[in-house]
This record gives structure tokens, C-alpha cells and sequence, in this order.
């Protein structure tokens, strides 16, 4: 990895579904360049091509077209050992719903990524499960735990390999008002406290204000947000 390249450049990036006469463009001729510790919202109507972005910027689908970098490294020079290498050293990725695997308490959640991989400057679980508000829960499975929790915990497991680049699909969808507030605002101060580039996909407006850039995804097409232009869902 190159420290001073950005974090995610897409170039030109096309990405078509199926083939013959039965094709989908998901998407089309996208550009984006994130720099370290951007914070990066994508909103757009459900099949606009959210997804597929987050699926192309996390290197688990190869663009049909241009080239996508995640900090210098040209993804298309890699075989899937070092794709899978790369996933797991450089990037994180946070769902709707934490994921988190049922019998491990919330620090065992920051821990089983940490016996995978190249080692080295890692963060401290404990530490970050404390930087998340998450400390007084540490012993608890994600059962025990409410979906704030959840996302929190969530978000530290992201966060413990040090990602360059972190791939945030939907954080809010299972949250109230006040913790998406908060989740939200927990994912700009990590990008920003500790240089973690950040797509987010959302469909929650009250949350843009704490992006640095907001995007809208129309048809696949990746353009500046101009909110009268991005129907909600
Ligand atoms: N594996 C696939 N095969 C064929 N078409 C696909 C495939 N994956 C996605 N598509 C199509 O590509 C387009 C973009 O889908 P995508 O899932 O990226 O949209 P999205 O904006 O994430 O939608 P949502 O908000 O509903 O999750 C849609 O028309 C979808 O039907």
C-alpha cells in the first residue's frame, strides 16, 4: 500500500449484468477518488446501483470496465489470493445490521479478526470498544445487546484491522432517529480521527450533515447530490 495515494480511485468504472439482450448496466462510466479520512455519503433510489458500487469499491465483484485502485494498488494486477488478502488487511465493511456472529461476546467480535491476517498495528479491542461507548458491554452477546449496540460493535470490528478504506452499506436502517444520529457521527469522527476513507450507502437524509461529500446514484450514474434531483427511495 502506497500511504501517501488515495484511498479508493474508481476510473471509468462500468459494471453490466447478464449478457446477449438481457443486460443491466449497474453502473456506468463511474469516476470517484477518495482521500485519506473522507467521509463519502451515496444515496439514490433502490436499484440505482448502490450496491454494486460498494460490491466494485470492495473488490468482491471485478468492474466489466476501468479500473478501480484502493491505495495505489491496481486491483486488476491481482489474483484472487491476493484480492482476498487485500480485503482482509485494507478494507472493512459494515451491514445494515452488525453481523456479528451469535456466541462471541462484543470483545471476542473485535478479536477473531485480529487472528487472521498480516498482524501488526492493530488497535487494541478493548480500547476501541471504549472509543465506541461500547466498554460497559464487553462481556455481551450481540442477543443482549439493542441494534444500536449492535451497529456499534459492528463498526469497531471494522475498525480493528485499521482498514485504509471502510465500505458502510446501510448503517441505519434498523435505528431511530437519535442512534442514527449517533452511528452516523461515530463513523465521521473514526474517518476523521484515524484517516479511514468512508462510502456509506444510505437512504437516511437526516444524517448527510455529517459526510464531507454527498453523492447521488441515479441509474448507475455517480454525480454531485442535488437533493431536488434524488427521489428518497
Ligand atoms: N447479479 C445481478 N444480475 C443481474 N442484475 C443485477 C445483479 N445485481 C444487481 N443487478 C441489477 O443492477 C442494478 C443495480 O442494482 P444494485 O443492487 O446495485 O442497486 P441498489 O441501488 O443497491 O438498490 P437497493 O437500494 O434496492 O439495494 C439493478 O437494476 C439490479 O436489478
Amino acid at each position: 500500500m502506497n500511504a501517501t495515494a488515495p484511498s479508493l480511485v474508481l476510473d471509468s468504472v462500468t459494471l453490466v449484468h447478464g449478457d446477449g439482450d438481457e443486460t443491466v448496466t449497474a453502473l456506468g462510466d463511474v469516476h470517484l477518488t477518495l482521500r485519506p479520512g473522507e467521509f463519502v455519503a451515496v444515496v439514490g433510489p433502490s436499484g440505482s446501483g448502490k450496491s454494486s458500487l460498494l460490491a466494485v469499491a470492495g473488490a468482491l465483484v471485478a468492474p466489466t470496465s476501468g479500473s478501480v485502485r484502493i491505495g495505489g494498488v491496481d486491483l486488476a494486477g491481482l489474483n484472487a489470493r491476493r484480492l482476498t488478502r487485500l480485503r482482509r488487511d485494507h478494507l472493512g465493511f459494515v451491514f445494515q445490521s452488525g453481523n456479528l456472529v451469535p456466541a462471541l461476546t462484543a470483545v471476542d467480535q473485535l478479536r477473531l479478526p485480529l487472528t487472521f491476517g498480516k498482524g501488526g498495528d492493530r488497535r487494541d479491542p478493548a480500547t476501541l470498544l471504549a472509543e465506541v461507548g461500547m466498554s460497559h458491554r464487553a462481556d455481551r452477546r450481540p442477543h443482549q445487546l439493542s441494534g444500536g449496540e449492535r451497529q456499534r460493535v459492528g463498526i469497531a470490528r471494522a475498525l480493528v484491522t485499521r482498514p485504509g478504506l471502510l465500505l458502510v452499506d446501510e448503517p441505519t436502517a434498523a435505528l431511530d432517529s437519535q442512534r442514527s444520529q449517533e452511528i452516523v457521527g461515530l463513523l465521521a469522527r473514526e474517518a476523521h480521527e484515524h484517516g479511514v476513507a468512508t462510502v456509506m450507502v444510505t437512504h437516511d437524509h437526516d444524517v448527510l450533515h455529517h459526510c464531507d461529500r454527498v453523492l447521488s446514484m441515479i441509474d448507475g450514474i455517480l454525480s454531485e447530490y442535488a437533493p431536488q434531483t434524488v427521489p428518497i427511495r
